[in-house]
This record gives C-alpha cells, structure tokens and sequence, in this order.
C-alpha cells in the first residue's frame, strides 16, 4: 500500500478553475471521503490523480515521487492507483473474468495460471464466483460494479480512487457495494472516494474533506466533522458546508 500527498493542484477549463490548490494528504491504509455538491470538482480531482487530467499546478506525490513530471508513462502510473467509476464500464462482450483478466495481460504481462487463480479469488472474496462466466448484461448493477472494483485489484494497485460508485444503483444494492469498500479497509488499501453516503462516510472514513467551487473548505476524521447536532441531519450538514 502506499499514501499520497497532494500539494497545491490546480486544474482549469478554460476559465473556470475546478481544483484551485488542493492539498491533501492520504496516509497509507487510509480512506478519505470527498463530499461536497455537485459540480465541486471531486471527479475532477480523482481524475488528476489517476493521470486522466493534465494539473495546470502543483504536485502530487505517490509514496514520495511526483506523479506529475513529464515523461512518466501515465500507464505505468495507472497500474498503481485503480479507479472505479459510477458508470461501470465493462466491456459488453466479454464476461466479467474476461473483463478482469485483459489489463493485468495487456498492462503487466500477467498471463499465468497463478495470476488468473490471484483474480478468480478476487471473485470469491467479493461474492462473485457464481458470476464470473456471466456477461455484464446478465448482471445486476451492484454486480456489475463489483466486477468493476475486482477488474481494478486484479492490476494489483497500491491506491484506489472511487468515483460515486454507488450513485447509480438502486438503493437495496448499495450496501453490498459498500461491503466491499469495508473489506478493502479492513485489509489496508489507501482508498479516496467521492460519495454523496454521508452516513457510510461517518462510519467508515478515517478522513473527510469537504470540497466546495475547487477547494477543500473543511477537512477531518470524521467524529470532529459530524458532531450530534448534525449527525441528526446530515443534509443539513451538507448543504451548511457547501451554501
Ligand atoms: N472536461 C471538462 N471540460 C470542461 N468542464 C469540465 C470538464 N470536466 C468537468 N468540468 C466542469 O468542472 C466542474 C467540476 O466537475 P466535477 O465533475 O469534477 O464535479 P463533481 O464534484 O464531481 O460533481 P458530481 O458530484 O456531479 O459528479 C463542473 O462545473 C464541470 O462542468
């Protein structure tokens, strides 16, 4: 596992500045939340870490080294922080262990008996095992994402981002989906998600950030930032720290 340390980001369209200075850190083992309205650029920062956006500004540092300089294979990078998104993108006319096999043999040349064994497992461990010879279409949306989150372990990452995973799912299939982001802390990985959970980023985070028109307005674990007052509202809470 490994931690990162984000260090003035700046991202801009055009005119409008959606990271404007980010500092963040993620300790290794750690899961930080981001919360904030729509629009307050959490996608846009997780997609700057996982190199799918070019910083305008600033560092971001994996395990020390600079992520950021160029020449560094943006792949090489990717291997190393998974991401997952609300849309799980996989592809339609390959079953789910075909979808989780192809980067690992693409990327990393893993194309062994024992690395297909390593990904079956990663089926078994989330609940999956009766479903790997079955296409996306024949899955249900919290099954399609767990395939999603297996697809992204199965390249091995050190850190792993997820971008409102649950935000499409019905909402007696967003536990099982949540259950998985608990299994993932409980074994150690440093985890960044951006969720509108509020509730599961009270129980589970060891950090939130709030994030409001590029910036973090208000940051910590959770039990200083969700005090009983709010905890009774957490919308209320929300719509204080964004308004
Ligand atoms: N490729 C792009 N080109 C131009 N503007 C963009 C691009 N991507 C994002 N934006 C803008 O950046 C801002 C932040 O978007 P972003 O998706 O990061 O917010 P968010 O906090 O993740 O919102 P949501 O909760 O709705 O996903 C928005 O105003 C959005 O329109």
């Amino acid at each position: 596992m490994a931690k990162l340390a984000l260090r003035g980001v700046v991202k801009r369209f055009g005119d409008a500045t959606v990271c404007d200075g980010i500092d963040l850190d993620v300790e290794e083992g750690q899961m930080v939340c981001l919360i904030g309205a729509s629009g307050g650029g959490k996608s846009t920062l997780l997609r700057c870490i996982n190199l799918l956006e070019v910083i305008e500004d600033g560092e971001i540092r994996l395990d020390g080294e600079d992520i950021t300089v160029p020449g560094l294979d943006p792949q090489t990078v990717r291997s190393r922080i998974g991401m997952v998104f609300q849309s799980y993108n996989l592809f339609p006319h390959m079953t789910a262990l075909e979808n989780a096999l192809l980067a690992p043999r693409l990327v990393k040349g893993q194309n062994s008996e024992s690395d297909r064994q390593e990904i079956e497992g990663l089926f078994v461990r989330f609940g999956l095992a009766d479903r790997m010879g079955n296409y996306p279409d024949q899955l249900s949306g919290g099954q399609q994402q767990r395939v999603a989150i297996v697809r992204a372990l199965a390249m091995r990452p050190d850190v792993m981002l997820f971008d409102e995973i649950t935000s499409a799912l019905d909402p007696q299939l967003v536990g099982e989906v949540l259950d998985v982001l608990l299994q993932l802390k409980a074994e150690g990985m440093t985890m960044i998600l951006a969720t509108h959970e509020m509730e599961f980023a009270r129980q589970a985070a060891d950090k939130v950030c709030f994030l409001k028109d590029g910036k973090i307005i208000e940051e910590g674990p959770p039990s200083t930032l969700f005090t009983a007052p709010r905890e009774a509202d957490t919308q209320a809470f929300l719509a204080r720290a964004i308004k």
